[in-house]
């Protein structure tokens, strides 16, 4: 079988996946009913199950989220018809060197390929990125949607969904914002000129699910992702207890929550973000959405004043979230043969 996949695809043998991981019951599952009504203002036991959650997985899922299930189905249906398409279709509305959002099919994670195909949707319309990696070019470029003629949905299927996802992000921004203690709207100021996206992902059967990877072990270099994940299963997630890949086990309606890279500087480092990945098998193609929570460009990111002092020092220097893309873009189409740029190097020595 091995022969008939390029080999692009495989991964080491280290980063194989072992087919028979039991799903994890441990993910925490954390209702949010209580921030939906009216007369219920007594929010602290849900914000000490946010901060456990965040503390001890950096994942969790979430129900009674308030995005209507209509609005999750029509993005999920215009997903499965734009991928259902020729590859020349899609090819059309692809990445280029211009404005990365729209369809890619030859992503890879830490110089592997991914068996997957993707289309991203920008929040804003346009994106405001900077133009180059270089730290002294003030230079900003715009990114615009590109929207596929067809189904003929899929524009208002993406607008409506990013307004949901954009509440719902918010609304888990501020419970971690107190859970850190700090005032609710600690973050908001970061978003006014957002860079999040809304990227569509499509994996279909893979003949050899034992080599390689929907996709390789990572982590969200963004502060906060929110996922929706199909009926298939798939994504594990590296338990921080014991360093084990555990499978996430859909449930049906629900958002899974990871901490991102960027979350993880703000937070100086009470909490981190966590490495997944996802497997996939011979049968069965699989869906999911993500919405990456990302703050503006210009975001100087670095560990929120409030949570620094003598004592607990800074635990990373600031960087610039632009040029952070920029580089990671820049990689993207050179295909170094070197690690991308990490949030670690950011990390100020013990
Ligand atoms: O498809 C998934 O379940 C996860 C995808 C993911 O981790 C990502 O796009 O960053
Ligand atoms: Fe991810």
């Amino acid at each position: 079988m091995q022969g008939e996949v390029d080999q692009s695809f495989i991964q080491a043998l280290e980063h194989r996946p072992n087919l028979s991981v039991p799903e994890a019951q441990g993910i925490p599952l954390i209702d949010l009913s209580v921030l939906n009504s009216p007369d219920n203002h007594n929010i602290d036991g849900l914000v000490l199950e946010i901060r456990n959650a965040c503390k001890n997985w950096g994942f969790f899922q979430v129900i009674n989220h308030g995005v209507p299930l209509e609005k999750r189905h029509k993005i999920e249906n215009a997903s499965r018809k734009f991928f259902a398409q020729p590859l020349e279709e899609k090819r059309k509305v692809r990445r280029d060197e211009a404005s990365a959002l729209g369809y890619y099919d030859t992503e890879h994670t830490k110089n592997v390929r991914d068996w997957k195909e993707l289309f991203d949707y920008g929040v804003q319309n346009p994106t405001l990125v900077s133009a180059s990696s270089e730290p002294d070019d003030k230079e900003v470029v715009q990114w615009f949607n590109r929207l596929p003629e067809y189904p003929p949905e899929f524009r208002e299927a993406c607008e409506e969904y990013a307004k949901d996802l954009e509440k719902l992000a918010y609304k888990l921004m501020e419970l971690i914002a107190l859970s850190l203690g700090l005032p609710a709207n600690s973050f908001c100021n970061f978003y006014r000129d957002q860079t999040s996206l809304i990227r569509l992902n499509h994996y279909p059967p893979c003949p050899v699910p034992h080599l390689a990877l929907g996709v390789g072990r990572h982590k969200d270099s963004g502060a906060l992702t929110i996922l929706a994940q199909d009926d298939v299963g798939g994504l594990e997630v590296k338990r921080k207890s014991d360093g084990e890949w555990t499978r996430v086990k859909p449930t049906p309606d629900a958002y899974i929550i990871n901490v991102g890279d960027i979350l993880q500087a703000w937070s100086n480092e009470i909490y981190e973000s966590v490495e997944h990945r996802v497997v996939v098998n011979t049968e069965k193609e699989r869906f999911s959405i993500a919405f990456f929570f990302n703050p503006a460009h210009y975001t100087m990111v670095k560990p929120l004043d409030e949570l620094i002092n003598e004592k607990n020092p800074a635990k990373y220097r600031a960087y610039n979230w632009g040029k952070f893309i920029a580089t990671r873009m820049q990689s993207n189409f050179k295909k170094l043969d070197v690690e991308n740029i990490q949030v670690h190097h950011f990390r100020v020595p013990e």
